[in-house]
């Protein structure tokens, strides 16, 4: 145990500083002075770096000069959001003492911790995406425990993984900050520093990691005395994860979460297996030059709502294998597409953030104006359930959900006003009306002139005296001024305060009543609105689970909009689900290349057919380049990724079997971070494929091989081949520039060739994107390299050299067969040795034969 440092040295303040920075070493500690949040010594040469804020110093501490930089509070959060940003932590240190009321400095708390994982503030959240938490348990045998929270959503995940499987679980839940304990093995450690990329490391004391201690808070968090109706049961590891998770979500919010009252198990098998892979070459979040846009979300996204954004997002990114909610979800959107989607968007414009709102709540961290905005969502709620009441399936839930919680809005009407301000330590937040204690001392405040002049009224015509007066200044407070040749008339209730050279000052029991309570009422107005404001969030938790509930209906409602939305403006068709294994798309168009080809009137998309069936699993895809064959193939992965996640499709029509994994294996870039190359990273891309899918998957292969030589290239493109069509037998949609894989189909019944079309006109191609069957008669290398703009010596010289080349293959071909399988490797005969060895059976033998076979097998072995 390290020895509590001395800080007797030190100032009062500083003492305190430093014994309150003792307990978060990791953190920037911001500690609130009057209207400024302080940094000191380290902290603050940080600060000072990463804010670009003016570091100075203030007076001397221990000897030392006390180095330190500052942020107004009224605009910390501009600040935090900054530093989070920056992949920092930040604890809040507030006044919660009385000034005066102890020797020293006001009693100072860190009220919460700011993290990137735990966001709850609206200003430092982005709108369309969570902030998640992910904890990670280094469990016995290379398995691992995962658990992870968006405090605003109130749903915590569970999942157990092996070694291995850790970076694609990284990129699905894309956390925001990730959890380890201080325990793990060094290697681990390596590995998690390597694969959470620019995600900030927060590391958390071994003990709480504990698989008993996680089970317990579970329970405790769920209110359950089981966890087997969650299906959660037996998951050591996930349990060790979620109780450290748990632990440190409660430290950052000062509380319990209370709100936390959803668990899922993540498992495999359950949803269709989009890896990182995957995500990125399909552009579904994010393009490959990592913007927010066009990609299939950004097309996707009209939701009206961020809550409904963030839904839509989790539908696209975490589609189910089972159709049954892609299904109610195709119903819903058929149902609204019929007109009711308008009105329910209209309702839908301009309604807050319900979810958060609810979180904050349950985190007793609302701001009133927050409160206001969920009154006027609880409204629209209302409105909307009675515009959906009496649809069926998923939307009749849908209309239940949307119920506000009896008593809920009009809690909210009669206890705030309007237009509240935006903190409750500003007063002006409780209604008028809800407090008859408060409004007399709002009274007082606003009466005040009139109450003293009518007292004055009053005292004049009582006692006589034409020029008495009544007066307020800040030392002796409220008196009756009387001059000195009126002394005589002064009643005898009037007791003197002060004497002056010309007059007297008075004081009466009614005068020193009234001014208790002026002087007092401003400050006791204040008190009584915070204790009314917290009353206000006592009555609101019983809501929670409600509006929770009824948060998540108004994002489905959003997110079903949008859906229903697009598929109209779009044009798209209601997909169908089959049993059989199979993808049918009859005119097939690409959302995101459509879209824009219509932005930029660059013509219009040409729409294509899709047949891949049991008997046709593998369409091997050549022709020009930038004849389309990329977007083809991205086109069938994305109407498939649609279909399941509940969404119209860009199709006329589409049959679509059953599916576990989009994989993809298209482009190249280097990933230099990892130290790979080019080919190092398609060879292990491909690898992952050939290991991971099944006969149900769907699989794009786009000019695998191209970053080797020729020969190398095309050796392995056609070992690929084979074993995507004989062993995996996965839907395959396989692109190459290789002329020779178009002889595959013949010696492969699975596959067929197809090609997109193009035709000369003159020196030029013209590209008609256009999928037809049959192989492609030439590839176009040389006019497209002129189309680009190459110099015309060079495409010149080029065509004199394919020439020369085509003849040279010409002369020289020799008949090989791409496609046979290798030899069996030779087995060598058994050696004596083995074959003595073989025919041994160690459970029949005393130890004393054991010995002897011993020898005999030792004999064998020597030359
Ligand atoms: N079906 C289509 N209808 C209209 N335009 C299309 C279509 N398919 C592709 N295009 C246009 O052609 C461009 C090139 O397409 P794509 O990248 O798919 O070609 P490619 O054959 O994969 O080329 P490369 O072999 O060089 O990768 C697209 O950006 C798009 O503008």
């Amino acid at each position: 145990m390290s020895a509590v440092p001395d800080l007797s040295a030190h100032t009062p303040m500083m003492q305190q500083y430093l014994a309150l920075k003792a307990g978060y070493p990791e953190t920037l500690v911001f500690y609130r002075m009057g209207d400024f949040y302080e940094l000191f010594y380290d902290d603050a040469e940080k600060a000072a770096r990463l804010l670009d804020i003016t570091l100075t110093r203030r007076g001397m501490s221990a000897g030392e000069p006390v180095v330190m930089a500052g942020v107004p509070f009224h605009s910390v959060e501009g600040y935090l959001a900054r530093l989070i940003r920056c992949g920092e932590s930040v604890a809040i240190c507030e006044q919660v003492g009385e000034v005066g009321a102890t020797k020293g400095p006001v009693e100072r708390k860190v009220i919460r911790v700011v993290t990137p994982g735990t966001l709850t503030d609206s200003e430092l959240l982005h709108e369309k995406s969570e902030a998640v938490l992910l904890a990670v348990h280094q469990g016995p045998r290379h398995r691992l425990g995962l658990a992870w929270l968006s405090v605003t959503q109130g749903a915590l995940h569970l999942a157990e993984c092996d070694g291995d499987e850790l970076a694609d679980w990284i990129v699905r839940v894309a956390p925001s900050e990730l959890l380890h304990s201080a325990d793990v093995t060094p290697a681990f450690r390596d590995r998690l520093q390597l694969l959470r990329g620019s995600t900030p490391l927060a590391q958390r004391p071994g003990f709480q990691f504990d698989t008993g201690l996680g089970q317990r808070k579970l329970l405790e968090q769920m209110r359950s005395a089981s966890l087997a109706a969650w299906g959660a049961d037996e998951l050591p590891c996930a349990h060790a994860a979620a109780g450290a998770l748990l632990a440190y979500a409660e430290h950052t919010q000062g509380r319990a979460l209370s709100h936390v009252q959803q668990l899922q198990v993540v498992r495999d098998g359950e949803r269709i297996e989009l890896p990182p892979a995957t995500r990125r070459n399909l552009e579904l979040v994010q393009t490959l030059r990592g913007e927010d846009s066009p990609t299939l979300f950004s097309l996707l996204d009209t939701c009206m709502t961020g809550m409904g954004s963030r839904m839509l997002k989790s539908w696209l990114l975490e589609p189910l294998r089972d159709r049954s909610v892609p299904t109610q979800r195709l119903e819903a959107i058929g149902g609204l597409r019929e007109g009711l989607f308008q009105k329910l968007r209209n309702e839908l414009k301009g309604v807050s953030d319900v979810e958060r709102i609810t979180a904050r709540i349950a985190l007793r961290q609302v701001r009133p104006r927050e409160l206001v905005g969920l009154r006027w969502a609880l409204a629209k709620a209302q409105q909307l359930s009675m515009l959906v009441e009496g649809l069926p399936g998923l939307l009749a839930t849908t209309a239940r959900d949307l119920q506000p919680p009896p008593g809920c809005a009009e809690r909210l009407i009669h206890t705030l006003r309007e237009d509240p301000s935006a903190l409750v330590r500003d007063g002006g937040v409780i209604a008028t009306g809800h407090d008859a204690e408060l409004d007399e001392l709002r009274a007082i405040q606003d009466n005040c002139d009139g109450f003293l002049l009518e007292l004055e009224a009053r005292e004049r015509a009582r006692s006589g005296i034409g020029n008495l007066r009544v007066q307020y200044n800040k030392v002796h407070g409220f008196y009756i001024e009387v001059s000195q040749g009126q002394l005589e008339k002064v009643p005898d209730d009037y007791k003197r305060r002060q004497t002056l050279k010309n007059a007297e000052r008075f004081i009466t029991p009614e005068l020193k009543a009234f001014e208790d309570k002026a002087l007092s009422a401003q400050e006791r107005a204040l008190a009584r609105e915070k204790w009314l404001y917290e009353q206000l969030l006592d009555a609101l938790q019983e809501h929670v689970p409600a509006l929770a509930r009824l948060a998540r209906a108004l994002a489905g409602t959003d997110a079903l909009c949008a859906l229903a939305e697009r598929s109209l403006t779009l044009d798209w068709c209601r997909p169908q689900f089959m049993k059989e294994p199979g993808i049918e798309i009859t005119q097939g168009r690409h959302p995101v290349v459509e879209a824009r080809l219509a932005e930029t009137s660059a013509g219009a998309f040409i729409p294509n057919d899709t047949r891949l069936g049991p008997k046709q699993r593998m369409q091997v895809i050549t022709g020009p380049n930038m004849g389309g064959k990329s977007t083809y193939m991205r086109q069938v992965a994305l109407i498939c990724l649609l279909a399941a996640m509940g969404s119209y499709v860009p199709a006329q029509a589409c049959r679509l079997g059953p599916l576990d994994a989009i994989h993809t294996r298209i482009g190249a870039a280097d990933d230099l971070a990892n130290a790979q190359s080019t080919f190092m990273l398609e060879m292990t891309e491909a690898a992952q494929i050939l290991h991971s899918a099944t006969a149900q998957s769907l699989v794009l292969m786009d000019e695998i091989g191209r970053g080797t030589s020729t020969f190398d290239g095309l050796a392995l493109a056609s070992g690929i081949a084979a074993h995507l069509h004989d062993r995996t037998q996965a839907f395959t949609l396989f692109a190459t520039h290789y002329f020779e894989l178009t002889e595959f189909p013949a010696k492969h019944h699975c596959a067929v060739n197809v090609h997109v079309g193009a035709t000369e006109s003159g020196a030029d191609i013209v590209f008609l994107h256009e999928i037809q069957p049959g192989p492609a008669s030439r590839s176009y290398g040389i006019q497209v390299a002129r189309l680009a703009g190459m110099p015309t010596g060079v495409v010149n010289h080029a065509r004199h050299a394919l020439a020369a080349l085509e003849k040279h293959q010409e002369q020289s071909r020799e008949q090989v067969d791409l496609f046979a399988p290798p030899p069996a490797a030779d087995v060598p005969a058994p050696s004596k040795a083995e074959a003595a060895l073989a025919a041994l059976d160690p459970d029949a033998l005393s130890p004393r034969d054991a010995l002897d076979a011993l020898y005999q097998l030792k004999k064998l072995v020597q030359p």
